[in-house]
């Protein structure tokens, strides 16, 4: 199977966590995509969703389905997301497509993380995949200088803005042996909106898109 088809064949799955007569989460990226384009199928058993993106978001109204602010839901039960990397501790890397602070946010409402991955994204130790930072324009270089001190080496997305209006800065050999205090320590630079480590809120569940099979953990 190609890595769309593990991709595929993955979000499908998840489309058993979805809760009847409830408000979902909805992640972004090509994953999160084959979820929403699943998730249509069955349409009429949700009242609608909270987008992570303004991607996910048109996605999601394409198939008719309601898109609702987050502030105007009580709860979710469930939130749906790929990652670029995942640990055995569902620790994650994500903001590859440059979402991450909407879902970081997103999945701190969310009662249940469930993260949907082919089995390239699965790692022992997080970091191969550089470390996106979303990071207010005005304090790019003050931030740039914060992460090198942190022995990492940061690059400008060039000519990427977030959904929010900020840059991204991609942040290379990092040595992530602590994923939860490395967490603490970026989001703690003066500057910073947040950045990719989803460690303090890993995922509840994993689902791993398989050749022919899927596993969870
Ligand atoms: O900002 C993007 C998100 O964090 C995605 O979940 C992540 O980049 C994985 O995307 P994909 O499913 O396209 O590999």
């Amino acid at each position: 199977m190609d890595q769309d088809a593990l991709k595929k064949q993955v979000a499908e799955a998840a489309l058993r966590f979805v809760p009847e007569g409830e408000y979902i989460g909805v992640g972004t990226g090509s994953t999160a995509n084959f979820f929403i384009d699943g998730l249509a199928t069955m349409k009429d058993r949700i009242k609608g969703a909270v987008a992570s993106s303004e991607a996910t978001a048109e996605r999601l109204k394409g198939h008719g389905i309601e898109v609702v602010s987050l502030n105007d839901v009580d709860r979710l039960p469930v939130y749906v997301d790929g990652a670029d990397e995942v640990n055995a501790h569902r620790e994650m890397i994500k903001g590859g497509g440059g979402a991450l602070t909407r879902e970081k946010i997103v999945a701190a409402v969310a009662d249940q993380f469930i993260c949907i991955v082919d089995g390239s994204k699965q790692v022992k130790r997080l970091g191969k995949f550089p470390l996106p930072v979303e990071v207010i324009p005005m304090a790019r270089s003050h931030v740039a200088r914060k992460l090198v001190a942190l022995g990492g080496q940061p690059q400008y997305r060039d000519g990427f803005v977030t959904d929010n209006g900020n840059i991204i800065l991609d942040v290379h050999n990092l040595d992530i042996l602590n994923p939860i205090e490395l967490e603490e320590k970026i989001n703690n630079i003066v500057g910073v909106v947040t950045n990719g480590l989803f460690a303090k809120r890993p995922a509840n569940v994993v689902l791993v898109g398989e050749n022919g099979s899927v596993n969870q953990y």
